[in-house]
């Protein structure tokens, strides 16, 4: 695997006395899928806030595509190609699929109506809103409105949304949450595939969703990456499996 597209280097935040991460670093690199694991409040979502850029580490470093981006905003890093999904599902329920993707493509989520007749005629946003589409499985509900579809394909949309900016790593938050068993086996195939476009960080709590997907694992306890690994390495890590996998390893 070539250079990391993502980085934090001793990515450190404190809520008052509270360390909420400590001294992380960590590397996504291209191709995978590098999933983020750990006790409820260990961490995971500060992590993920400071590396989107919606909050500002008390010390270290993001770095993104080479470039040092801890000082830029959420939308300036999404502008360079990092993809935060289904943390707040931003989906538009009353417009449909396909305005939805094109709002992406647009970058103009909320913007008034005239805005979106105007990208509707536009033949270069749209073909990439329906090559987004058809990429995600969504293309037969292209008409559909968003509020019809299924949980799971909601997800699905919302990464085809993430799609049409080109993104060149997605940062996912529990994507399985809420989904049942076939929603989650659907989405984990889905995903399984996406990492060649882009790699993808993944915080999940669900356990046969992360090892059926990751190429590699970092467990967060306390703020603090205690293992990095393969699959079968997390699982047979002693202090892995004494502070979070237990009996479930
Ligand atoms: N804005 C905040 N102010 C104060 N403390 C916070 C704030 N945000 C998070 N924390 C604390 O930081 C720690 C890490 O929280 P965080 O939400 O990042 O954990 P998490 O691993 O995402 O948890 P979960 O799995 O339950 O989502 C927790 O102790 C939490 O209470």
């Amino acid at each position: 695997m070539g250079e990391a597209i993502l980085k934090t280097h001793n990515l450190t935040k404190d809520f008052g006395a509270l360390r909420a991460s400590d001294a992380v670093s960590i590397d996504l690199r291209p191709g995978e899928i590098h999933a983020i694991i750990g006790p409820n409040g260990a961490g995971k979502s500060t992590l993920i806030a400071q590396i989107c850029g919606s909050l500002t580490p008390s010390a270290g470093s993001v770095e993104f595509l080479g470039q040092d981006v801890t000082r830029k905003t959420t939308r300036a890093r999404a502008g360079m190609g990092l993809a935060r999904t289904f943390q707040i599902s931003a989906l538009a329920m009353e417009d449909s699929v396909l305005q939805n993707a094109l709002l992406g493509a647009l970058g103009a989520h909320g913007s008034p109506w005239r805005f979106w007749r105007a990208a509707m005629g536009d033949r270069d946003l749209r073909d990439r809103a329906e090559a987004a589409l058809a990429r995600v499985g969504l293309q037969d509900a292209m008409y559909q409105r968003t509020g019809a579809l299924s949980h799971g394909q909601r997800r699905q949309l919302e990464v085809a949304v993430a799609l049409t900016l080109e993104p060149r790593a997605f940062v996912m938050d529990e994507p399985m949450a809420g989904l049942g068993a076939q929603g989650s086996k659907t989405l984990t195939g889905f995903l399984d595939s996406l990492r060649e476009q882009a790699p993808i960080l993944l915080v999940e709590h669900d356990m046969d969703a992360v090892f059926a997907l990751a190429d590699r694992i970092s467990v967060l306890v306390y703020g603090k990456i205690i293992a990095t690994g393969t699959v079968d390495e997390i699982r047979r890590d002693p202090a892995v499996q004494e502070a979070y996998l237990g009996a479930e390893a």
